[in-house]
This record gives C-alpha cells, sequence and structure tokens, in this order.
C-alpha cells in the first residue's frame, strides 16, 4: 500500500485550521511542524527494533533500539522547511539532504535549483517532506534525484496531496510510501490543490499570498 491517509483526529484538527486564510504566519508554520511530527510518528511504525542490555537501577535490564538504517530527511526547498523542525523532533540525529525545487508557475514543470544529499544513501530511509503533492512533479523529480543517488528506502510526508499527484507519484515510483494529512478534491486550472492550503511556501515564508476564489 503506497497511500497512507492519516485519520487521526488531530491531525485532522490541525489541518483543519491550517485552511483558514485568515491564519497567522506563526500559526501556519506551528500547524504544519505540529502534522509533521504526527505523520512521522506513522511513517516510523515499521522501523525495526532490536534488543541490547541496558545497566538498570535494579540491574541489567533488556531494552530496544531502532536497528539498521539510518534516516535521512529531505526537505524540498522552500516549502518543506516547514516540516522539518517536526520531523527532527522526533529523529534528532537525521542528516538532513536539502533539494530546491520550484515548480514554473506557467508550465507547472519543476526545476532543480538545489541538491546537497547526505551520504550512503543506500544505507538510509530517506523521508522526503513536501507540504503540497499537486502535480506530483516536484514529489517525482525529488525521488528521481535520491534514487539515482542510491536510495532504495524513500518515504514521502505531505501535509495536503490531488489525486494527480498521487497517481502521478505512484505510477513512476510504486514503491514509495506516502502519508498524508488529507487527500483533496483535485487541481484548479491553475495546478492549485482544492481546497489545499493555497501558496505553502508563502504562506510558511510570509511572503506574497495568492487567493483563488
Ligand atoms: O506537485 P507539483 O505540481 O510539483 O507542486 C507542488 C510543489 O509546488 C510547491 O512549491 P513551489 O514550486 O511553489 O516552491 P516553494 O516551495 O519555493 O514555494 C510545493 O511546495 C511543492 O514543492
Ligand atoms: O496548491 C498548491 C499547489 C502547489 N504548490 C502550493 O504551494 N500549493
Ligand atoms: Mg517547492
Amino acid at each position: 500500500m503506497a497511500l497512507h491517509e492519516i485519520k487521526h483526529p488531530l491531525v485532522r484538527h490541525k489541518l483543519g485550521l491550517m485552511r483558514g486564510a485568515a491564519l497567522s504566519t506563526k500559526s501556519f508554520r506551528e500547524l504544519a511542524q505540529e502534522i509533521a511530527t504526527l505523520l512521522m510518528y506513522e511513517a516510523s511504525k515499521d522501523f525495526v527494533l532490536e534488543p541490547y542490555t541496558e545497566r538498570g537501577w535494579a540491574g541489567d535490564v533488556t531494552v530496544e533500539r531502532v536497528a539498521g538504517k539510518k534516516v535521512t530527511v529531505v526537505p524540498i526547498l522552500r516549502a518543506g522547511i516547514g516540516m522539518l523542525d517536526g520531523v527532527l523532533q522526533l529523529i534528532p540525529g537525521a542528516r538532513v539532504s536539502t533539494v530546491g525545487l520550484a515548480r514554473n508557475e506557467d508550465t507547472l514543470q519543476a526545476h532543480t535549483y538545489f541538491e546537497r544529499l547526505a551520504g550512503e544513501l543506500d544505507q538510509r530511509i530517506a523521508i522526503i517532506l513536501d507540504p503540497m503533492l499537486a502535480t506530483g512533479g516536484s514529489m517525482v523529480a525529488a525521488i528521481d534525484l535520491l534514487k539515482k543517488s542510491g536510495a532504495r528506502d524513500i518515504r514521502a510526508l505531505v501535509l495536503v496531496a490531488a489525486p494527480e499527484g498521487i497517481k502521478r507519484v505512484t505510477d513512476a515510483h510504486p514503491d514509495v510510501e506516502i502519508y498524508t494529512a488529507a487527500v483533496d478534491r483535485g487541481l484548479n486550472e491553475d495546478g492549485y490543490i482544492m481546497p489545499g492550503l493555497g501558496d505553502a511556501g508563502d504562506r510558511v515564508f510570509g511572503t506574497k499570498q495568492k487567493h483563488h476564489d
């Protein structure tokens, strides 16, 4: 199963607040990070544990730790930065691989302008962060790039996904697990998710706002 829509009440509540056009930049940022933490919790449910012995207060005790693969978190600039701290709260030692992608507003094609990846990607679980999965062009470009550099276990955390983007990603990369807080209706004529959140990058960074009535 490649798509996981997380219907937890806290996720739904927080995402509902984010849809408000009057929400402050501060609150939008806080909620994006909080939902990212909750999505990361879900996306780590199958992390493998291994037992080890710890010297406890009453002698040796068998405890567990996450085994094997290490994690790299991959925020897609800019908007993915809005989810980074929320994920690092749960996995503070993760390496951060940064990918800069901008969607051309007219053609909707994603253009890669920055790439700085962690090493040993073949031995890491890669967690891509981007609030919006719209046409899917940006996400497919990020996955292509990670796979080219050796990544095999790739998961994507998004706040809102359009059916068009889900199809494009699952057709191109059926092995990638997508975790989303919502699957919305679809794209409008400008390629924006409806009802969506508007321009997530602008809302996270407090830059220009567009209204689509
Ligand atoms: O699925 P797609 O159709 O590719 O669209 C989604 C992309 O568009 C937005 O970024 P944008 O290009 O606006 O850049 P920004 O994060 O710098 O605002 C969003 O954060 C995704 O990266
Ligand atoms: O709805 C959308 C689509 C792409 N990028 C956004 O920020 N919002
Ligand atoms: Mg982007």
